[in-house]
């Protein structure tokens, strides 16, 4: 067995790892994920218990029980960037022999559901909704430094060719054991995870896009009968890395903003709570 320098893999003093600040025993096998840091106690706080508390960084967490059942809430921060400490390490505390430095024979699967904001491209996908992503496009180039997934790539090629980008996006799929818990309060969709929250998602405050039209060409994007429906910042990599760690994960979001008629949600938390409560009731 490869043992894994300190170097490569870090831990601190206390042996937590790295970023998380956690033990393998402080996290359940069912996380919940969200972006902002005040928002995990929005999540914990219908646990029946929560059993421990750690932070470091964008990274809080917080573990406990609903039922028998120990799950975690954590918030990772925004962007791929993020997600991708956050996976690996994630990753590590379960399937990484810490003492010893060594990947363990038999690798654990752990469900991860991210319980995130989002904006909506077109008129008929409504503020307030909650939409699972089926599939997401990345825009970032974090999956160009990994080994390929075996997802089909042809929806991240086809927008490739139509933003007329000199980088290739690439294309992942969410669970869909997990998908399959939600019933029809849930739409579905596919999300572009773009790599900022302004002009890599079409917004123009006072520079304009590099790509002409950019918001109205994604908004016209159509490929083999498919649409792409929301606008955030973290699911492709969440999509694309949870297959190569073999873990399964599903993005739920909050449609916060309809970019086809200008309007964002004049009570974002209420929409927010709502995810969180529907989210719970049907994964735990
Ligand atoms: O609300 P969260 O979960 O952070 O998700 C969305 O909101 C942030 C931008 O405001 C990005 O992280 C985006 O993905
Ligand atoms: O438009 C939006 C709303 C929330 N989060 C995003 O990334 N984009």
């Amino acid at each position: 067995m490869k043992r894994i320098p300190e170097s490569e893999l870090i831990l601190n003093e206390d042996g937590s790892i790295y970023h998380l600040h956690l033990l393998p025993d402080q996290i359940g096998d069912l996380i919940f994920t969200v972006g902002d840091p005040d928002r995990v106690s929005q999540v914990s706080k219908h646990f029946d218990s929560i059993d421990f508390q750690t932070s470091k960084r964008e990274f809080v967490t917080h573990t406990g029980r609903i039922g028998k059942r120990t799950v975690s809430a954590m918030s990772t921060g925004m962007g791929t960037d993020n997600i991708e400490i956050f996976m690996t390490e994630l990753d590590a505390l379960v399937n990484i022999d810490l003492e010893n430095r060594v990947v363990k024979e038999n690798s654990k699967k752990l469900q991860i559901v991210r319980l995130g904001t989002s904006g909506a491209l077109h008129q008929d996908i409504p503020i307030r909704s909650l939409l699972i992503s089926e599939k997401a496009i990345g825009l970032d180039t974090l999956m160009n430094f990994y080994p390929e997934t075996g997802a089909d790539q042809s929806l991240a090629l086809a927008l490739r060719n139509e933003l007329g980008l000199n980088f290739s996006p690439y294309q992942a799929e969410g669970s869909l054991a997990l998908s399959a818990k939600a019933g029809s309060e849930f739409l579905r969709g596919i999300t572009l995870t773009a790599p900022g929250f302004y002009s890599p998602q079409g917004r123009e405050v006072r520079l304009s896009s590099r790509v002409k039209n950019f918001l109205n060409k994604i908004q016209a994007f159509e490929y083999g009968g498919q649409r792409i429906t929301n606008l955030e910042m973290e699911t492709a990599g969440y999509y694309a890395l949870g297959e190569l760690l073999g873990h399964e994960v599903l993005s739920v979001n909050a449609i916060l903003a309809n970019r086809a008629n200008g309007t964002f949600d004049s009570n974002p938390a209420e929409t927010i709570d709502r995810m969180i409560v529907e989210s719970l009731s049907i994964f735990v």
